[in-house]
């Protein structure tokens, strides 16, 4: 571990931030922190990158047209931008997450904030981002962002509010300090594991949504489909020991709506773009960015198989995408499936049944 550097918050509020990833919403997030006066060291592994934001102010491969105001400082030396920095936020794709924490676990220092805002699941053990953090930097304190935050939209400066889960109040207070504005709200939770599960489940069900609206079905279809998967993710977490009240607020039904009604979500584009015949390749290949849901979806179904949680979503879904499963077929096999009770996971078992 480093040794801590010092605060510049001498009572203006002010920090030096690092962003880890140079993505779409590592941008967003760092457009937030120079608007409200933040020195914010943007991490990113490509040069090239980095040193057209450092000349331009635009990051032109994930977000064209955008000018990022402030203290932005692009860098690719990771040690630099986390030694700097008295919170650490991390918007890196849940595959290569823990490779990048690990490899320089040692320049975080004792007590350092690091907050995730990865929506996914690591692919060996069913790992959250929360979970690796506590792992790989077992002496800095751990937070989780998560909410209806599309990316596209926050760059714009259109009324966001999101969720920080962490178990230590001086990082929720913190947090909320820090992105805070006029524009983009945040709201505390203590419930660390199920904001960060419905963050990285909803994108299972962003994807169904966008194959439906390919197929133009209509707004009952819609309601259908975010209700019962809002049901779905919910009796699959609360069985994981996930609050079930978490997925009534922001991360969860927020998040699920903000994606499974907009083409703005890289999900529900796979998804829509699969309804229009495409390859799950192809469909990838043409987004050019990062799609959790494909991945969160294998491990979902493997882990609700393996713990005995009905998710027939989960499952028509993986059955389209990875067993070449008609589309027509699954549809039919779940809306002739056993008619079940409504909010079946908040009832009583009696009931339920
Ligand atoms: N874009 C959005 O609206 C939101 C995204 N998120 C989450 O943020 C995370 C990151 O997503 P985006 O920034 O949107 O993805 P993106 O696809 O726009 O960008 C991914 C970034 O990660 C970088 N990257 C990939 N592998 C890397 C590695 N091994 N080392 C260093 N950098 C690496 C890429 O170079 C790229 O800069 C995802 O888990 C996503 O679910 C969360 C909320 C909103
Ligand atoms: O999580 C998101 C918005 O809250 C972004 O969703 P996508 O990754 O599907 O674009």
């Amino acid at each position: 571990m480093s040794e801590k550097p010092a605060s510049r918050n001498n009572g203006s509020n002010t920090y030096d931030v690092a962003v880890l990833g140079g993505g779409s919403f590592g941008t967003a997030m760092a457009k937030v922190l120079g608007e409200n006066g933040h020195a914010v060291h943007f991490w990113m592994r490509d040069e090239g990158q980095a040193e057209e934001i450092r000349s331009t102010r635009i990051n032109h491969r994930y977000m064209p047209g955008v000018t990022l105001e402030g203290d932005i400082r692009p860098t690719t030396d990771l040690a630099e931008a986390v030694g700097k920095a008295e919170i650490v936020l991390v918007a890196i794709p849940s595959k290569a997450f823990r490779a990048v924490i690990r490899e320089h676990s040692t320049e975080f220092f004792d007590g350092q904030i690091v907050v995730s805002l990865t929506k996914g699941i690591e692919e060996h053990g069913f790992k959250l981002m929360s979970e690796i953090l506590i792992e790989e930097l077992p002496r800095c304190r751990s937070g989780v962002l998560s909410g209806p935050n599309l990316a596209a939209e926050i760059v714009n400066r259109e009324l966001t509010a999101t969720v920080i889960a962490a178990k230590d109040p001086e990082v929720r207070r913190t947090v909320q300090e820090l992105l805070g504005c006029e524009y983009f709200r945040v709201y505390a939770n203590v419930d660390v594991y199920g904001v960060e599960l419905a963050g990285a489940l909803k994108n299972i069900y962003a994807i169904v949504a966008g194959l439906a609206s390919a197929l133009n079905m209509g707004e009952n279809a819609r309601a259908m489909l975010i209700t019962r998967g809002l049901a779905e993710m919910s009796r699959f977490a609360v069985s994981l020991g996930a609050n079930p009240m978490t997925f009534m607020g922001l991360a969860g039904v927020g998040d699920l709506i903000a994606t499974c009604t907009s083409s703005k979500s890289r999900n529900f584009r796979v998804g829509y773009a699969i309804g229009k015949g495409k390859k799950l390749d192809e469909a990838v290949q043409e987004l050019g960015q990062v799609a959790e849901g494909i991945y969160t979806l294998k491990l979902v179904r493997e882990k609700s198989e393996a713990i005995g949680i009905y998710m027939p979503l989960v499952r028509g879904l993986y059955e389209i995408l990875y067993e070449g499963a008609s589309i027509n077929a699954v549809i039919s096999s779940l809306m002739m499936a056993v008619q079940n009770s409504d909010v079946e996971f908040i009832l009583p078992r009696t009931i339920a049944q």
